[in-house]
């Protein structure tokens, strides 16, 4: 798999060589490329946004870098296979089987908005190239993209075969599809008993039988409580 990041800030993404994207870089499963979309600019002071048509507050980010920088770093033809991704706090809210769909991808490329956001031409453009997907990561505004492409990257690069050591704890994950869609139960280790605190004495039992079950129902209490949008969905499997 192949990652690009376009951003004025590509050193935001240096930290993925330290990290355990860090290690599927090395083993060849991920080839990482970070672009800063100045070089794409001409003008003395590399400018990359201008005032917005129609009035408003704040900048919007000018379509000729990003035009410039799709053609050198993803080429002028079209290709579905090519997924092109804008975090915005108008996207889709992006989920774990999002991320499950684009860990079979061969090529992402991050677009990290900046200022009020980027030239929706942009956008319009890439649909009709690539294969699009404006994301959301939360109800909350950042100051721009790379963070939200950081964790959009983690949650995919996790699933790529052959990443995690032990690809059945994925399987017991929240939201992963062994967990029926419900939040992960709490989870214990040693000491049995840690400042007066105590480890559930099912998890002690061996009774694997009875440790499914209390998992069970601590999951499904769990999503109840935090994630009532969780329990009416098909895929959860209470309702
Ligand atoms: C079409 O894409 C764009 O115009 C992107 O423009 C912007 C503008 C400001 C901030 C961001 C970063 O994304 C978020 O804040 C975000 C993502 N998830 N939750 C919050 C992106």
């Amino acid at each position: 798999m192949r990652l690009d990041y376009l951003s004025i800030f590509p050193a935001y993404f240096d930290v993925l060589d330290i990290s355990l994207v860090g290690k599927a870089a090395i083993n060849g499963l991920v080839e990482i490329h970070a672009h800063d979309l100045r070089d794409w600019t001409h003008d003395r002071h590399r400018t990359v946004d201008d005032t917005p048509c129609g009035g408003g507050a704040g900048m919007v980010m000018k379509p000729d870098p990003w035009g410039e920088a799709f053609d050198e770093i993803i080429g002028t033809e079209s290709d579905p296979s090519v997924h092109v991704i804008f975090p915005a706090p108008s996207g889709t809210p992006f989920t774990q089987s999002a991320a499950a769909e684009l860990s079979s991808a061969q090529r992402i490329v991050f677009c990290c908005g900046r200022y009020e956001g980027i030239d929706h031409r942009v956008i319009d453009y890439a649909r009709s190239m690539w294969t699009v997907h404006e994301v959301s990561l939360g109800d909350y505004v950042l100051n721009g993209g790379e963070v939200a492409a950081l964790a959009i990257t983690e949650a995919v690069v996790r699933l790529v075969p052959g990443f995690m050591g032990n690809p059945e704890s994925l399987a017991e994950e929240s939201f992963s599809a062994g967990q029926d869609g419900l939040l992960e139960y709490p989870l214990f280790t040693r000491p049995v008993s840690w400042r007066g605190l105590d480890v559930p004495e099912v998890l002690m039992s061996g009774h694997h039988g009875r440790i499914a079950s209390w998992r069970r129902d601590e999951s499904v209490r769990l999503t109840r409580e935090r994630r009532p949008d969780l329990t009416d969905s098909d895929s959860s499997g209470i309702h």
